[in-house]
């Protein structure tokens, strides 16, 4: 694998061109992937090695893209914990027992990794799969992302609830946030043992704290996670929606690679840490709506940008829409994988 375009670029190493991947790149934008749907729930996807391993390929073969994602849910660390999870169409995830109390958060069990063996068996499957043709990321939820689904027991537009216990209840908070911080070094090492390449962690709300809150209740226990996973030679890749911000205290937990928001320049954003450290984005996902024009365009405009950088993976600023074409994705990828610097 250390050949790979991908891993090299991880590591910041000079590759002819950009890898390729895009987060949410199995998923309903693809006819095929509700062909499983309508069959399954979406945790029954998850929790089948044999369904999850499909549906982590579509994008592969569909596609040709440069590495595979595991099939699965940054909430399964919550599941595992005591929550009663549940995701419905148009509503999207639920816990029916959210976690508001110190009694809740007492509840809450850190021995979880056997409820989590489906996705080491799901990651062997994928990779008799893959056969060593591209990476294979794993991934987890970041504390405070999780934490926030847990308090409110589902999706939010201003995490009213969950600030309320950073700012009225830190103590909770921090016994929250620590519990959830150690089920998830200890799953991404489950996932890393099981045979993953690469693991990124997602912080997909941090965008929502102020700057002190992120630095002491997420940025923290990201640390602690990344300074706990046994690396070996695996990249480890930092998203978080707000890293066009917080990208430089980011880079003190010591990721291989930061997966960068589209709001900024993404070479000034390079500019601004250190040389070891890649990027990952930063394309706007709306920009595949647009026409193939448009969407070819602004391609090759970032990657002129970030031409004579080693350290460069391409992706969207966050994951696939439902309702993207699927050609305009298809066109994309062919249009980076044609690309040479
Ligand atoms: C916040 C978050 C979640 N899940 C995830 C995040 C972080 C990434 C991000 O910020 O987008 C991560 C995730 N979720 C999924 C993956 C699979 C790998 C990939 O293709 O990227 C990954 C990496 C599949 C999924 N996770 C989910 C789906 C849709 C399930 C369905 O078919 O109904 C998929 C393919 C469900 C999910 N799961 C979650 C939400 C909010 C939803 C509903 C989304 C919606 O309805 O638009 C929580």
């Amino acid at each position: 694998m250390k050949d790979s375009l991908f891993i090299k670029a991880a590591f910041s190493e000079t590759t002819e061109r950009p890898p390729v991947w895009m987060m949410r790149q199995a998923g309903r934008f693809m006819p095929e992937y509700w062909e499983i749907k309508n069959k399954y729930s979406f945790l029954e996807m998850c929790k089948t090695p044999e369904l999850a391993a499909d549906v982590t390929m579509l994008p592969v073969d569909l596609l040709d893209i440069d590495a595979a994602i595991l099939f699965s849910d940054i909430l399964v660390t919550g599941e595992a914990m005591g929550g009663d999870l549940s995701f419905s169409q148009g509503v999207g995830p639920k816990f029916a027992n959210p976690v508001r109390t110190q009694a809740d958060v007492d509840n809450l069990s850190t021995d979880v990794l056997d409820k989590l063996q489906y996705v080491a068996d799901a990651i062997k499957v994928i990779q008799q799969r893959l056969n060593g043709k591209i990476p294979l990321i794993g991934f987890a939820g970041a504390p405070f992302t999780v934490m926030s689904y847990l308090v409110e027991g589902g999706s939010s537009k201003d995490f009213k609830l969950t600030k309320l216990i950073l700012h009225n209840e830190p103590e909770m908070a921090h016994q929250l946030l620590a519990k959830i911080a150690k089920v998830t070094a200890a799953y991404l090492n489950l996932q890393i043992e099981a045979g993953v390449n690469a693991v990124q962690i997602f912080d997909s709300w941090a965008q929502a704290l102020a700057w002190d809150d992120y630095k002491e209740f997420s940025h923290r226990y990201i640390q602690e996670i990344i300074a706990n996973l046994n690396r070996k030679d695996i990249p480890v890749i930092s998203f978080c929606k707000g890293s066009s911000v917080f990208a430089p205290l980011m880079a003190e937990a010591k990721p291989d690679v930061i997966s960068i928001d589209w709001n900024v320049d993404l070479l000034d954003i390079k500019n601004r840490l250190p040389k070891s450290i890649a990027v990952q984005g930063n394309l706007d996902p709306h920009i595949l709506y647009a026409d193939k024009k448009v969407i070819k365009e602004r391609i090759h405009r970032l990657f002129e940008r970030m031409r004579g950088q080693n350290g460069f993976i391409f992706n969207l600023g966050h994951g696939i829409m439902p309702d993207i074409p699927f050609d305009n994705v298809k066109y994309a990828v062919e249009v980076i994988k044609e690309y040479r610097y």
